[in-house]
Order: structure tokens, then sequence, then C-alpha cells
């Protein structure tokens, strides 16, 4: 099997675009909330500790008020993530308690984990909720986090949130999930013949390049912030399976070193 260091990994951060939470035509992804639910929850129960960074406050946001397009307003914005996220969370919360599952949330600004005292704070809440057995799901907050001149409360996007969350905690293993099946050699969406790259081992120039581009309709990130996000994990000798949240199921089998999606690791073997 070649990804054995992911068969030691016990702390797992999960990542969900909006991509994943929302169909094309604006409505909720219902079975995909429920799929992911059931293979956390499954997850937990097998003794893995489990952290789900979630994005989509917005699309349910813009869903529940019937609009097709994100407002350019940041005020708008901000009141349509906290619109949608009370909605999000109560989505999960059902869900989840289908499969008997306790869940809590955390909405983070960046000034929470750049300052030390606050980062120490969120990682003891963190981990408390997990030796309590529970799946913290987090988000930004995107209703407060607006970038001021000398006050930067923003993550940009919740790639990177994903990647500084998974530090804080010291995650053996980020999940990525995203509207494709990892990262290839140029945008699958335009190149037929793009090919998946297995392993990354290094955030080159070369792979900034055809990352470019950008994201979602509802979402921000695109390829670009998804490299951003293993950087940090790199930087940290930590590791990241970047793979496609049409197939969550397959979570299972990526904990278990089936070869899956990107697996961006430095390739360093750890002890034991
Ligand atoms: N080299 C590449 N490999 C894979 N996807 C790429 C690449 N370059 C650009 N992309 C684009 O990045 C998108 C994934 O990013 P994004 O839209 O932010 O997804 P999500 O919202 O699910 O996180 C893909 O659908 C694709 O259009
Ligand atoms: N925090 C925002 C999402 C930001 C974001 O990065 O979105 P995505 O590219 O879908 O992961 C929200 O909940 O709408």
């Amino acid at each position: 099997m070649a990804r054995k260091n992911i068969l030691k990994a016990q702390r797992i951060v999960v990542k969900i675009g909006t991509s994943s939470l929302m169909l094309p035509n604006g409505k909720i992804n219902l079975s995909n909330i429920d799929e992911l639910a059931f293979v956390l929850s499954d997850l937990n129960n097998n003794g893995y500790e489990v952290i789900l960074v979630t994005s989509g406050a917005i699309g349910v946001g813009l869903n529940i008020l019937d609009r097709d397009e994100r407002p350019k307003e940041i005020a708008q914005q901000q009141a349509l993530a906290s619109i949608g996220q009370v909605e999000l969370m109560s989505l999960y919360t059902q869900m989840f308690r289908r499969y008997s599952q306790k869940v809590s949330q955390l909405l983070l600004t960046r000034d929470v984990t750049d300052f030390p005292l606050s980062s120490e704070n969120a990682k003891n809440a963190l981990n408390a909720l997990l030796s309590l057995g529970i799946i913290p799901i987090i988000n930004e907050n995107d209703a407060i986090a607006v970038d001021e001149m000398d006050h930067q409360t923003k993550f940009g996007d919740n790639d990177k949130l994903s990647a500084i969350v998974s530090k804080l905690v010291e995650a053996d293993l980020l999940i990525m999930l995203s509207d494709i099946d990892g990262l290839f050699d140029k945008n699958p969406n335009i190149y037929d013949d793009a090919k998946i790259f297995k392993e990354v081992h290094e955030i080159t120039d070369e792979l900034q390049r055809i990352a470019g581009g950008a994201g979602s309709r509802f979402g921000t990130g695109g390829m670009a912030s998804k490299l951003a996000a293993a950087q940090i994990l790199f930087e940290n000798n930590q590791e990241m399976v970047l793979t496609n949240g049409k197939r969550i199921r397959e979570i299972q089998k990526i904990v278990n070193g089936y070869e899956i999606g990107t697996y961006f690791h430095k390739n360093i073997e750890k002890e034991g």
C-alpha cells in the first residue's frame, strides 16, 4: 500500500466547499450533507478524532433569500452569511443526529488564530470537544470578519482556514473535498486529456501556474487556494488528500490508504 502514513492517522480534518454542499440550481445538496454526516460519524465511532471545516453559509443564505448571485457589497455578504450559517448548522445537527453523533460549532476569525493566546484558547476548546467525542464544525465567522487596515480578521477562504485548523490541532491528515477528483496537470474542465497527479511533494511555481484561475459559482478559492493550503501543511510536515466531494464515501477508503485523489505529502515516513 503506497500511503502508509495515512494508515497511522488518528486526528482528521475534513474540509467541504460550497460546490459540494449546493446543487447547480442553487438548492441544498441534502444527499451529500447526509452522506457526509454518515461517513464522519462512522469515522468517529471507529476511534478517529474528526473536525469538519465547512463552507456554505453564503450559499445557503442565497438559497433562503431565493437569490442567484453573491452580492458585491460586503455588508450584504455578511448578512447572507449570518442568515445561512444558522440554517447550515441546523441541517448538520439534524443529519448528524440521525447517526447519534453530537456536533458543535466554532466560528473563527484570523486574529484568533494569529494571536498566540487566543489561538491557544481555540486549540484548548477543540481538544476538549474531541475528548468528549464531539465533531466540531468550523467556519469562518463571515458575519463579522471584515479586514480593516490594521486589523486583519479574514482568512481569505476556507481552504486556508482548514490548513490553519489542521496546524492548530496538529491533525494527522486534512481531507479536502472539492468539485474535482484532485490536482491535474491542466484544468480538466477545459482540457479532456488532463491527467491527475497521484502525489505532490512540493508546491512548485509550475504547479501554481497550472492551478491558476477562479473557483466555483458560490465559493471563493479555486485550485490555487488548495495549493496555498497544501503549502501551509508542508511547512508543518502535515499531509493532505484532495478529492472529489461527489463521492464522500471514499473518505473511508482514503483513511485506509487507498490511492484516491491527490496525496500531498513530503514523503517523510513517520516512526511507529
Ligand atoms: N490544474 C487543475 N486541476 C484541477 N482543477 C483545476 C485546475 N486548474 C483549475 N482548476 C479548477 O479548480 C476548481 C476547483 O476549485 P473550487 O471551484 O474552489 O472548488 P470547491 O469550491 O469545490 O473547493 C475545479 O473545478 C477546476 O475548474
Ligand atoms: N465562509 C464562506 C465560504 C468561503 C469559501 O472558502 O468557500 P469555498 O471555496 O466554497 O470553500 C461561507 O461559508 O460561505
